[in-house]
């Protein structure tokens, strides 16, 4: 459904991803993993046309990635992007005018679960409550793909446990997901494959069920593997 066909990013003299191809089945859960700097948001942002590619492309459904597969993949980026006036109310409002597939109702029930309330100002949120809001607002699209750029980063283990909830909610047969985390342990029980990214390029892309029966490893095994030191998966 979502193809990645020999994509190469260059910024100035630094090459962010190279050549770098795979293909996302319908239905699955995915784990991007990788250091700091080995391409996973530079990718992101291609699948949605947010950065344009050197060369290759994103395909969504066989076609270039543009306007049409924007209404169906839905990102959720690390950087902030809520005006600071903006209430919760105020942000699903924009959302809801800005998506046809945007469900204000969701929205509000994803809102009271993760214990935050609409008349919140942006502004005035916590860190661990952005990264809420902002999953609740992505989560609330009826999209056939999420891609998450590092929801968990920096939240505590209850409120990890609720933005996985809620991300579980829109996995099925015919949605796709797409989770950037250093947690590797975390999602590594969530996912049914992971791509492992280095220095700008795919090293690979596995499936964790044959990772495990086929090679006898977990993620987090193969993830020390390729990574080294033997201590970069954190918990
Ligand atoms: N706008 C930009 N201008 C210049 N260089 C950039 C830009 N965006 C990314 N890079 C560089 O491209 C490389 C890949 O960055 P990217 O953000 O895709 O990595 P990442 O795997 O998402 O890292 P992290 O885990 O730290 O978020 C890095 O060396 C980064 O410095």
């Amino acid at each position: 459904m979502l193809e990645c066909r020999e994509i190469t990013k260059v910024y100035g003299r630094k090459t962010a991803v190279d050549h770098v191809s795979f293909k996302l089945e319908q239905g699955k859960i995915y784990a991007m993993l990788g250091p700091n700097g080995s391409g996973k948001t530079t990718l992101m942002k291609m699948a949605v046309g947010l950065v344009k590619p050197n060369s290759g492309g994103f395909y969504y459904n066989g076609e270039p990635v543009g306007p049409r597969s924007r209404r169906e993949v839905a990102y959720m980026s690390t950087e902030p992007y809520f005006y600071s006036w903006m209430t919760i109310k105020d942000v699903g409002k924009y959302y809801d005018d800005f998506f046809d597939d945007f469900s204000m109702e969701h929205y509000g029930r994803l809102i009271e679960r993760m214990e935050l309330s609409e008349d919140m100002k942006t502004k005035s949120l916590s860190s661990g409550m952005m990264a809420k809001l902002k999953i609740a607002v992505t989560m609330a699209r009826q999209a056939k793909v999420y891609l998450l750029d590092e929801p968990l980063n920096g939240i505590d283990l209850l409120a990890r446990d609720e933005i996985i909830r809620s991300v579980l909610e829109a996995a099925g047969e015919d949605t796709t997901l797409v989770i950037s985390s250093h947690l590797v342990d975390e999602l590594e029980k969530v996912v049914d494959a992971a791509i492992f990214m280095k220095e700008s390029h795919l090293v690979e892309m596995v499936g964790v069920e044959a990772l495990r029966e086929e090679r006898g490893k977990s993620v987090v095994d193969l993830y020390r593997e390729i990574y080294g030191h033997g201590g970069e998966a954190t918990c």
